[in-house]
């Protein structure tokens, strides 16, 4: 359960969050004045006095509708603090499912990941609301009445850290009663469906036995789950009920000692429609929202962990890339895209790769990067092929932007520096400036400002993983045409910044200027590839020639797509 609410912990740190208590604080006064606007009016009305007695209870609404105003805003913030969770989550989702290559688990896990954002909203909710009303009661209490005060908190205190600790609890025997479930289902799926088997050769005995056991371990998976239910309840009853009791049974006591009638109806009122009720719906949203949330959300990393642990750890050693006889297709009977393929690129060159539209481009830099494996042939990073390397290594060496940028809600320094989370301010500075992203920057308010994804254009996301991509600390780069949204001059500075930056670069080029820029071309062509210079491969490729005629006229205007004549 740790690891579920450090993982909620973590997506509550951030500007979003700060702004969300900002706005909860107008919510605090009228709970904090509606037990002192009761204990005032019932004084002033018991006293004669009628209009002073009004005046208590409009000054109640007053607050009641300042309070709602930042609410109101409250929602408005919401979105923000729980959207980048459910992107991290898609993410892993993806990711894992990447590496396993099974489809089904996606849309399961996609469904999980949805309920973990809906919990964690609801959750995030009760409890911001929850913290309202007890700064409001307790701020509340002491300006009435400190010894009204001392009497009600404690007890609600006990009752609420008591069921706080049978939470715990409750998730264990929560997990135990869905492990239960799901064995009975399975044991008794594969009965019933083995039934006229069973019935012929008499094996009545064991069936029985094979579904007794399931079920024997089910009921007691829900017995205790029921005794854990009452426990609640029992614990609610200390933290909700007995303020009440303590209160109405020292009340003569108090009056006594000159505390008044209104003072004790503010005292009162400030449990009934404060305490109790926050105290019941956070228990039960924590019952309920916090046990699916947790429950849901440590499948989701379970599922997502296993295919990383699995994952061989070896560890890369250098990272030149070597392919021989590489061969790929998609699928057993499907026409290789890639054959026999036999390339070098040594650590430190920058390459370009060219060909017409479909050749197969970005699929030679899913080999590259390790999301796609070699049919026959062998492609290795360093000496280790790039899909048997652990996640976190491979992410260290090599780092893949393709043309549709990922840019998720947050703050534009999160969105920088998510390849390298302890980057510096100057550190993420520098990229911008080396990519030319200033304007950009500037443009969305700073390094701080948020990032509203849909409201960017392709370009400008481009530019956001372009300078992602340069502060990691990956030596491998490879650009899938990922400056295809830039204009000629941007991306020369951006590919400039890349060659400057050490390590290698392979650029999957969608100009000819971009090709120009590299010290050797690889041209795909069919199931052939040539390498080589510019000149070179002006005099021994047709295919290059071909593609340089087509592209010459578009090096300083808007991008074409590559298709020549075959
Ligand atoms: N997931 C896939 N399943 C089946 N075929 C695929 C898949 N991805 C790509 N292909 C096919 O493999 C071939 C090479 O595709 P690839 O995307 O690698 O080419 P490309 O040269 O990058 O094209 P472009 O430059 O137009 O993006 C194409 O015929 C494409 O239709």
């Amino acid at each position: 359960m740790r690891r579920e609410l450090s993982y909620g912990a973590r997506a509550l740190r951030n500007r979003s969050a700060l702004k969300l208590v900002a706005w909860s604080v107008p919510e605090i006064l009228p709970t904090a004045v509606y037990g002192i606007a009761v204990a005032r009016a019932t004084d002033n009305f018991l006293a004669g006095r009628a209009w002073p007695g009004i005046a208590w209870l409009g000054g109640l609404i007053a607050a009641a509708c300042l309070g709602s105003a930042g609410a109101k805003q409250v929602y408005g913030r919401l979105g923000d603090l729980v959207e980048p969770l459910r992107d991290d989550l898609v993410r892993r989702v993806v990711g894992g499912a990447l590496r396993t290559g099974d489809d089904s688990a996606v849309a399961r896990l996609n469904r999980q990941v949805e309920i973990v954002r809906d919990t964690f909203a609801g959750l995030v909710l009760v409890i911001r609301s929850f913290a309202v009303t007890l700064f409001g009661v307790l701020t509340g209490l002491l300006s009435l009445a400190p010894v009204v005060a001392a009497v009600v908190v404690p007890p609600f205190l006990l009752g609420f850290a008591l069921s706080l600790a049978v939470l715990g609890l409750a998730a264990d025997r929560v997990r135990a009663s869905l492990t239960a479930d799901e064995e009975l289902a399975a044991s008794a799926g594969m009965v019933f469906g083995g039934v006229r088997d069973i019935t012929a050769s008499g094996t009545e005995e064991y069936a029985e036995q094979l579904v007794g056991e399931p079920i024997e371990a089910h009921a007691a998976a829900e017995r205790a789950l029921a005794r854990v239910a009452a426990l609640r309840t029992l614990c609610f009853a200390v933290g909700g009920w007995l303020p009440l009791l303590i209160l109405l049974a020292i009340g003569p006591w108090l009056v006594g000692r000159g505390v008044s009638t209104g003072t004790l109806l503010g005292g009162l009122t400030y449990v009934l429609i404060g305490l109790q009720p926050a105290l019941n719906t956070v228990l039960s949203a924590l019952g309920d929202s916090g046990l699916r949330y947790v429950i849901t959300l440590g499948r989701i990393l379970d599922a997502s962990a296993p295919a990383e642990r699995a994952r061989r750890l070896r560890d890369v050693n250098g990272y030149q890339v070597r392919m021989r006889g590489l061969t790929f297709a998609y699928g057993p009977n499907a026409e290789p895209v890639l054959d026999d393929l036999e390339l070098t690129v040594a650590e430190g060159e920058h390459l370009a790769v060219v060909g017409p539209s479909g050749i197969g481009k970005s699929t030679l830099a899913g080999l590259v990067c390790g999301m796609l494996e070699p049919t026959r042939g062998r492609l290795l990073l360093g000496d280790v092929p790039p899909a048997e390397l652990a996640a976190d290594r491979l992410a260290a060496t090599r780092v893949l932007i393709p043309q549709e940028a990922y840019v998720f809600s947050g703050s534009v320094l999160d969105n920088l520096r998510y390849l390298l989370p302890d980057s510096t301010v100057e550190q993420v500075g520098d990229a911008v400036a080396a990519i030319g992203a200033e304007a950009l920057v500037t443009r969305l308010g700073g390094l701080e400002a948020d990032v509203r994804p849909g409201e960017l254009s392709a370009g400008e996301r481009q530019l956001i993983a372009l300078v992602r991509a340069y502060l990691s600390p990956a030596p491998l780069v490879v650009l899938d045409e990922a400056t295809c949204f830039l204009d000629p001059e941007a991306e020369r500075r951006a590919e400039e910044a890349f060659a400057g930056r050490g390590g290698t670069l392979i650029v999957i080029a969608h100009r000819i200027s971009s090709a120009l820029r590299a010290r050797r071309i690889l041209v795909l062509d069919g199931n052939k590839a040539t390498v080589g210079t510019h000149a070179m491969l002006m005099r021994t490729s047709r295919r290059y020639r071909e593609l340089h005629g087509h592209w010459s006229p578009t090096t300083t205007g808007q991008r074409r797509q590559i298709q020549p004549a075959s």
